[in-house]
């Protein structure tokens, strides 16, 4: 990890959200921070982590506004330099000034997500547990934040940290074994060896599917609509985004685009995509529309497959080919209030339910419907859920694929093809919590943070 570096500038942000507040906060972090906030605060020294109330002043010494100066002495701070912060009113304009004054006075305006990087190269926070301060800051409710606190305390990262040792161990033996390349791996502890290893391909899976459900209650649940055309897909959407975003005609083919949509239904976030009707056509636009539904079907956790419930055998064929690979499946037998009786449950459509675009009716099951999914993929609160990135999830994978590569070798005895998987994995892990993520990948990550954060 990178040393502390006592040449970096200064910086310093509004810590605050935009708009007026009763406080508003100003951070500067940095070798500097120290002597910048004595001069702000009219020459007074600043003591080390306890409130010290004062005018902050201008270059000829008027007030800008009173407040509180806090300062944390490096290493013992957020970003582990030196930080200073002024709590003033929160006032955009007083804000401003502070930091102009603080530009002034020799620091540098910071760059989205500065400080949290700052963390990150001192050693404070590694790369999985600085994202997981954006997902707290973001988090939409009270599960999604306690996740993101757990994967910010070390949960998630403690556990790819563990593996990735185990890695490292058995790395280390199969490269031992390597120079002794004449005798049978078995003579040299190649037994012990695979245990290590199928216990780290286990424990491995499992980390996988506890990022899986992670990056759900992250990102809330993919639902895209599909289905023949006409059989009400944008109506449906409408209906359960509460607005009128998308165009509903009688004529087949209405649709061409997705349409996409982000509703909250019972506390679970969902992300609504409507698509072109599938059916065959010569059309080029519809075509084009169609190969774009398939494509967001590839990403979705549950196709919310709209039928008209007159005849849910209609255009069939397609539907189901086109939702074969998503992992949950829910049928949708619409215009149910043009029916007298309640449709018959068509074969291959277990659990379908009856609903109604038009009138709402069915809409409450499939809010209940919609609830229970994310309650069994997300899991219940029962403690160990963490919040976790699509990112992790795919570097979570291919350090399996490693791994089972890594277990093929062993089995033919080709240690040194094992070695190399064995670092592919380890390195795929590192790329989680930033040991061994490339430059880009680090600015492109923070650069998505909020300013002063
Ligand atoms: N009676 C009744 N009509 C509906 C219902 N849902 C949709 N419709 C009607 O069915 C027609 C098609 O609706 P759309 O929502 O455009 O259907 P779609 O599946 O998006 O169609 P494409 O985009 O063309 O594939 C419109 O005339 C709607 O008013 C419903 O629940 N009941
Ligand atoms: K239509
Ligand atoms: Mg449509």
């Amino acid at each position: 990890m990178a040393a502390m570096h006592d040449d970096r500038d200064t910086i310093v942000a509004i810590a605050t959200a935009p708009g007026a507040g009763g406080v508003g906060i100003v951070r500067l972090s940095g070798p500097r921070a120290a002597a910048i906030g004595r001069a702000l605060c009219g020459g007074r020294a600043l003591p080390v982590r306890r409130a010290l109330h004062a005018r902050f002043v201008d270059a000829d010494g008027a007030t800008i506004d009173d407040g509180i100066a806090l300062r944390f002495r490096a290493p013992a701070s957020y970003t582990g330099e030196d930080v200073v912060e002024l709590q003033a009113h929160g006032s955009r304009a007083v804000l401003q000034q502070l930091v102009e004054r603080c530009q002034a006075l020799g620091a540098r305006g910071a760059r989205p997500g500065e400080f949290s990087e700052r963390a990150f190269l001192n050693g404070k926070l590694d790369l999985a547990q600085a994202e997981a301060v954006a997902d707290l800051i973001a988090a939409g409710d009270a599960r999604a934040a306690r996740a993101a606190r757990r994967a910010l305390e070390g949960e998630f990262s403690r556990r790819v940290a563990a593996i990735a040792a185990e890695l490292l161990a058995v790395r280390v033996h199969a490269e031992a074994a390597i120079d002794f390349a004449d005798e049978p791996l078995d003579t040299l502890g190649g037994g012990a060896l695979r245990a290590r290893l199928d216990a780290a391909v286990d424990a491995l899976a499992g980390l996988l599917a506890d990022a899986e459900r992670g990056r759900k209650l992250r990102d809330g649940l993919h639902a895209v609509i599909v289905g023949p055309p006409n059989a009400g897909k944008s109506s449906l959407l409408n209906a359960l985004a509460g607005n009128d975003r998308a165009i509903v005609t009688d004529i087949a083919g209405t649709t061409r685009d997705l349409l996409q949509e982000t509703v909250r239904i019972d506390g679970v976030e969902l992300t609504l995509v409507d698509t072109a009707g599938l059916r065959e056509s010569q059309d080029l636009i519809e075509r084009e529309g169609m190969r774009r539904a398939r494509d967001e079907l590839g990403r979705a956790d549950i196709a919310l497959v709209v039928l008209d419930a007159r005849d849910p055998g209609a255009g069939r064929a397609d539907v189901d080919a086109a939702v074969a690979g998503v992992p949950t499946r829910l049928w949708l037998l619409n215009k149910s209030d043009l029916l007298t009786a309640p449709p018959a449950p068509p074969p291959g459509m277990a659990g379908a339910l009856p609903v109604s675009a038009r009138t709402g009716a069915g809409l409450d099951a499939l809010h209940a419907r919609l609830r229970a999914l994310w309650q069994g993929d997300a899991g219940e609160d029962a403690g160990g859920a963490f919040t976790a990135r699509a990112r992790h999830v795919d570097a979570l994978r291919r350090a399996a694929a490693e791994l089972d590569a890594a277990r093929d070798a062993l089995a033919a005895e080709a240690l040194d093809l094992a070695a190399e998987a064995l670092r592919a994995g380890h390195d795929a892990l590192g790329e989680i919590t930033g040991r061994t993520a490339p430059d880009d990948l680090l600015g492109h990550i923070f650069s998505t943070f909020c300013i002063g954060k």
